[in-house]
Formats: C-alpha cells, structure tokens, sequence
C-alpha cells in the first residue's frame, strides 16, 4: 500500500501540495428521514476543506442486505453515489466523514445493521490501500449494486480501480446486492 499516500502528509489535510482528486463516496440510510439526512449530508461533503465540487446521483431506493443477505422485512434504504473533487488525504477525508455520519446520529452497533446515515470511501483516484482502517477500493464495492448503479449515472465511464468497468461489473451481478 501506499501508507504515505493513504495517511496524508504526515497528517497535514492542508498541505498545498496535495493534488486534486476524485473521490467516490457512497452514501445509504434506512432510518430516520432518509432523503433529509442524505441531502444534508451531501451539504456537509461540499463544505469540507480542500474540497471544490460534490456531484451526486438521484438516490434510490434498495433492499437491506443483512449479514444474512437481503431482507425485504427490514427498513429500506436509499443510497447514493458522489463524486467529490477535493485536495484531503484519503485518511483525512475517512475523518470527515465519520465526522459527518456522526453528526447524523449514526451509531456502530452490530455489522451491516440499520443506520440513519452510512458513509463509504469507495475510491480515491487510483490508490491502493490494505490498511484494514481504510481499505482502497472499498473491497465490496464491485458487489454491491446500490453502489454501482448510483456510481453509473454520475460517471458513465466510471473505473474501479485494479477491478474493472463499473458498466461492466453492474452487469455481472445477478440481480441481487450484498
Ligand atoms: N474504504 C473504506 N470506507 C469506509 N470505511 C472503511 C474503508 N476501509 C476500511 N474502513 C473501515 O471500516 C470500518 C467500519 O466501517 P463501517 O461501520 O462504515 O462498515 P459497514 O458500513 O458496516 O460495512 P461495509 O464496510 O461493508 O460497508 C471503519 O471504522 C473504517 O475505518
Ligand atoms: N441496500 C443496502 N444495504 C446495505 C447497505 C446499503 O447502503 N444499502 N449498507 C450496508 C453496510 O454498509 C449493509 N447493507
């Protein structure tokens, strides 16, 4: 992995330095006033530092996936796709926006449970990251429909990285998400 890359300069989020990039930020609520919290929360990625534009897809509506797979019984949950021009560091942004889900009442309880606000770095340019705090991409991604489909809409010629075409990797998915 790129540690260097991936924490930051030595953990200075204003180092002029930095370059621009892309960064995917995948967004889903199932609790609460979904679209409110999800509108918000996109305000709250355009008024980070370092941060010059957000464009996001309409949200959606998704079954939950559970760590028992989909469940229909469960609160539903709209999920979105942004793309974020900004100069943080990957571990900079991660902050922000576990700040943001925070700030949204987002509580970490059992894995995969329902949440008001969940916040996803799913790409940062090209880096790599193994770091388990901040894996790049975001190993699930390329599994993930409510991730993919929103990520299309922005981005038609959207690239995970090491992976491959998202258009591509939306299509071999089956019809279900995990
Ligand atoms: N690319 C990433 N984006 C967000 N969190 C990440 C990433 N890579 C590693 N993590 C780490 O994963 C931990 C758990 O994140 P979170 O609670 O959002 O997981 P989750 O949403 O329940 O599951 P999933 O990661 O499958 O979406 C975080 O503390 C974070 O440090
Ligand atoms: N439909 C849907 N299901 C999920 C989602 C999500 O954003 N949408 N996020 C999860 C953990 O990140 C677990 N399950």
């Amino acid at each position: 992995m790129n540690r260097r890359l991936a924490q930051g300069y030595q953990g200075d989020s204003r180092d002029p330095e930095h370059p621009e990039t892309t960064a995917v930020v995948a967004l889903g609520a199932n609790l609460g006033d979904r679209a409110a919290t999800i509108d918000e929360a996109l305000r709250d990625l355009g008024r980070m530092p370092l941060t010059t534009e957000v464009r996001a897809a309409a949200p959606i509506e998704s079954v939950a996936v559970t760590v028992d797979g989909p469940d229909a019984d469960a609160p539903g949950y709209l999920n979105t796709v942004a793309l974020v021009t900004t100069r943080l560091a990957p571990s900079v942004l991660l902050g922000y926006l576990h700040a943001i889900e925070a700030r949204h009442g987002r509580e970490r309880r059992e894995r995969w449970g329902d949440r008001t606000l969940d916040l996803d770095l799913i790409a940062y340019g090209e880096v790599r990251s193994s770091d388990p705090g901040l894996l790049l991409p975001h190993p699930r991604a390329a599994e993930r429909d409510f991730v993919l489909g929103p990520w299309l809409v922005v981005d038609p010629d959207a690239v995970l990285p090491g992976v491959g075409r998202v258009d591509a990797l939306l299509e071999n998915l089956s019809g279900g998400g995990s």
